[in-house]
């Protein structure tokens, strides 16, 4: 008989899912599939008291995923929320902030700036570079995961939220501050998976509360957007979304085109010439991985 599950980890074939009444259970999957992730939820079949197999994935609300002109990886499904986590140091990349942050627009993904490590005296030169995405309309807030997370607690309630970032940035302190137990439960999976390996290399999916989940991902270098389109980009950037269908042609590309609203903007001051400079570099970007694709 056929149940529904929820994947709680991903080891890239095997998975960690939970039934409804709180078990957990190690699945495979069917064939060489293998494109599910952390928060889907799946039809099962339950073969004994530890093993299962995935049948499929139910509808996703939301798919959170990078890419590449050659593969895609998924981050996590169905989350309400990115907490995208930054610290203090080590100095963190803009540009992968702002590559979230259209990743997340792309699927409808509320994202959240999250400054930790607030207790190192290096805090204000970061908080200077963040006041940026605050002028973009995005919410930042600060905390120190060693100190005091209580800043974050009222972002989180009632959300399904994935925390993510480059390494080093505090999101498993973050995570092992908030569910006690998170660091003795990775730990018990690694032993049972034998994968040997005690720290977050996969994602994992924690519960808060009744109402609230929590997702830890491994470190990010790089966020490909390849699965966005040119003609989508400047929809998801909000600077650049709020000037669209003023331009003069309707199939502007915001280069170098007579009566383009963003560049009248970005003369006027409202957008940062530099958003325009990554628009375009984005654009070009993804033009190449799109002629890549077969
Ligand atoms: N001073 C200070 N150090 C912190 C804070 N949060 C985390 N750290 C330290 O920062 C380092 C990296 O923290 P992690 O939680 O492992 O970072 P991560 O983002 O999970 O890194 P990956 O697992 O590699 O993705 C550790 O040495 C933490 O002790 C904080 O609020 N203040
Ligand atoms: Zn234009």
């Amino acid at each position: 008989m056929s149940e529904t599950a929820r994947i709680v980890t991903s080891y890239g074939k095997v998975y960690i899912v939970e039934l409804a009444d709180g078990r957990r259970l190690s699945a495979s999957t069917r064939g060489k599939k293998t494109d599910y992730a952390c928060g889907d939820q799946v039809d099962i079949d339950v073969l004994n008291a530890e093993q299962a197999v995935i049948n499929k994935a139910l509808k996703r609300k939301t798919l959170l995923y990078r890419s590449d002109a050659w593969r895609s990886k998924m981050i996590a499904a169905n989350v309400t929320q990115i907490v995208i986590v930054v610290a203090t140091e080590p100095s963190f990349s803009d540009e992968l902030i702002s590559r979230a942050l259209i990743a997340a627009e792309a699927e409808g993904i509320r994202p959240v700036i999250c400054l930790n490590k607030c207790d190192l005296p290096v805090a204000d030169a970061a908080r200077s570079r963040l006041a940026y995405y605050t002028g973009l309309g995005y919410p930042v807030v600060e905390i120190s995961a060693k100190q005091d997370l209580t800043p974050l607690e009222p972002w989180l309630d009632g959300q399904v939220s994935v925390l993510v970032g480059q390494s080093g940035m505090g999101k498993s302190t973050i995570t092992n501050a908030l569910i006690p137990d998170a660091n003795a439960r990775v730990k018990e999976i690694s032993t049972a998976l034998d994968s040997g390996k005690h720290t977050t290399t996969h994602a994992q999916l924690y519960k808060l509360n009744a109402t609230s989940e929590l997702i830890d991902s491994p470190g990010l270098q790089s966020f490909g957007l390849a699965h966005i389109s040119v003609e989508e980009l400047p929809r998801l950037m909000p600077d650049m979304a709020r000037h669209l269908g003023q331009c003069r042609f309707h199939n502007c590309r915001h280069r170098q085109e007579p009566g383009c609203a963003i560049h009248e903007a970005i003369a006027a001051g409202s957008i940062a010439n530099e958003r325009l400079v990554f628009l375009q570099r984005l654009q070009d970007e993804l033009s190449a991985a799109a002629s890549c694709k077969y």
